[in-house]
């Protein structure tokens, strides 16, 4: 899982572009590229930043195999084996600058930027954008719902339903940084020390003559705080009444029932009438879980109607991002090297928003010193001081500009932390325990109006006045060349 060969998991223009700047002799020439997205997810106020350790591990095996060769010069018979040589000797030697996972993260501000030749900036894109997108928007999918359940317990169930095995472990990884407690996968488990838990399913009842004698033989070869499904038949005249009978006989063993399981029906109602006969019963520490199609908009509303459930089972709707099941970000050329210099670079678009931002840039959070609570993010070009050492700082909205504030006392924390250098790995990837306290902690620096799950306050990305103007710049050379 983590040492795959993925060389091949490109889309083929990549190799063509390679292929031809080879050909021209530019394929060694800089590039600076960014990545980022434009619009945030499900309409949450922020995403949380995932894809990093797959990225490294990609970025690290990265190398073409014999097989690869012969499959691209079958592919392609105008590769010539002087350039199937290049990329047999090919290693990426290249810079790489990445938020961390857990971060929080907004539209329109570079997420990861990559520095190095053509052909290794341009190599990696395709790969790279798979993993930030999916486990970002998967990550920020599991963030809204563990804004809602608050305390509660959260199991990631979705392997069944997610769009393949790849999904089903990283997207567990993913909901993991941002507060699940626990996965039913056990790939994800072994893989990355993610807890494992899990229940049984209908068949389980339904393989023997009554349900009273399936609970009991559950119970006893799995006596550790078992959890039962009730709601095979009928919840509330049998799974219950049956989870009773079989806890009270653990009881006399000196063991206890964890939990039972509801899966269909009205889980408001069956969850505070299944709730009252368990203490009725003297059994107030077994837990209720439930599950079926959960996701941030039921859990709340099951909260609101005064459900008592204390773990809730999310499958699907998280692990495919069912409302939105694709994030767009993208991986933006923002420097080019021309006759030995590097020089900022546009992408022009009729759609004000898809205008790039030239050259490269950093992200600086910038944070209230009093209040300890973020303010804004603001995107500079790597030689400005400005904002680093602290001085009074104009913040204004780079597309609508009358949108502006001024900030001083605050801290500039630089968000682009340098992962790999001239090829090298210079960045100790946390272990996952590490990335989940870090999102807490970052969590933990915005005000809740940005957290907030129905129309969140707008966290600002601001351009530096020398990016933005660098902008409009280029903006107008590019136009007056289309005037003539
Ligand atoms: N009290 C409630 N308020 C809002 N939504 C609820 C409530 N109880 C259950 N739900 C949700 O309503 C949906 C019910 O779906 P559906 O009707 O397909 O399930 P079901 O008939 O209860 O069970 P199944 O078809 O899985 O046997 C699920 O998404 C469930 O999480
Ligand atoms: O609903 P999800 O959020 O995806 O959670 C996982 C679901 O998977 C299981 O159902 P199963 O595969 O047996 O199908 P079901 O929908 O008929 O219950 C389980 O009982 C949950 O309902
Ligand atoms: O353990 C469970 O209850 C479980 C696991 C996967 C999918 N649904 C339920």
């Amino acid at each position: 899982m983590l040492s795959e060969h993925l060389a091949l998991h490109t889309d083929k223009y990549q190799i063509n572009m390679i292929y031809a700047h080879w050909i021209h002799g530019s394929h060694n020439r800089k590039a600076v590229f960014e990545a980022y997205f434009r619009k945030l997810p499900f309409g949450n106020g922020y995403a949380v930043f995932a894809g990093l350790e797959r990225i490294v591990h990609y970025i690290r095996n990265l190398r073409f195999t014999e097989k690869d060769l012969a499959y691209l010069a079958e592919q392609e018979e105008n590769y010539k084996p002087e350039f199937l040589q290049l990329l047999r000797d090919f290693s990426f030697r290249g810079t790489l600058l990445s938020l961390k996972e857990g971060d929080l993260c907004f539209p329109n501000e570079p997420l990861i930027r990559v520095e190095g030749t053509i052909m290794e900036t341009q190599l990696i894109e395709t790969a790279l954008l798979n993993f930030m997108n999916f486990q970002t928007l998967i990550a920020t999918k599991a963030s809204r719902i563990k804004r809602v359940a608050e305390n509660d317990v959260l199991l990631e169930f979705g392997s069944r339903r997610a769009q393949e095995a790849d999904a089903a472990v990283w997207g567990a990884r993913a909901a993991y940084i941002s507060g699940f407690d626990a996965t039913s996968n056990l790939l994800a488990g072994e893989t990355f020390g993610i807890p494992t838990k899990g229940t049984h399913a209908h068949s389980w009842v339904q393989i023997f003559d009554s349900e009273q004698e399936a609970f009991e033989l559950y119970a006893k070869a799995l006596p550790d705080y078992v959890s039962l499904l009730v709601d095979t038949f009928d919840t509330l005249e049998s799974g219950v009444p049956h989870a009773i009978r079989t806890a009270k006989q653990l009881e006399s063993e000196g063991k206890r029932l964890g939990s039972i399981r509801l899966d269909s029906g009205d889980l408001a109602y069956l969850s505070v009438q299944a709730r009252k006969m368990l203490d009725e019963a003297g059994l107030p520490y077994v837990k209720i879980v439930a599950s079926n199609d959960l996701d941030e908009n039921t859990i709340f509303n099951l909260k609101a109607q005064g459900a008592k459930i204390d773990v809730w089972g999310v499958g699907t709707q998280l692990i495919t991002a069912a409302d939105q099941p694709a994030l767009g970000g993208v991986y933006k050329l923002v420097e080019r090297e021309r006759n030995g210099v590097m020089e900022p670079t546009i992408k022009i678009s009729g759609n004000p928003e898809k205008v790039t931002s030239p050259g490269k840039k950093d992200v600086l959070r910038i944070v209230s010193k009093e209040s300890g609570k973020a303010i804004a993010d603001y995107v500079c070009l790597p030689h400005e001081e400005q904002a680093r050492s602290g001085g009074k700082l104009r913040l204004f909205d780079p597309v609508h500009p009358y949108l502006k504030k001024s900030v001083k006392d605050y801290e500039a924390v630089p968000m682009l932390e340098p992962i790999f250098v001239e090829g090298e790995l210079v960045y100790d990837l946390p272990d996952l325990e590490e990335i989940r306290t870090y999102h807490q902690a970052q969590l933990n620096m915005f005000w809740p109006e940005y957290l907030r799950k129905l129309n969140p306050e707008i966290y600002r990305v601001n351009l530096s006045q020398e990016a933005w103007e660098l902008k409009q710049k280029m903006i107008e050379e590019r136009m007056s060349h289309l005037d003539e």
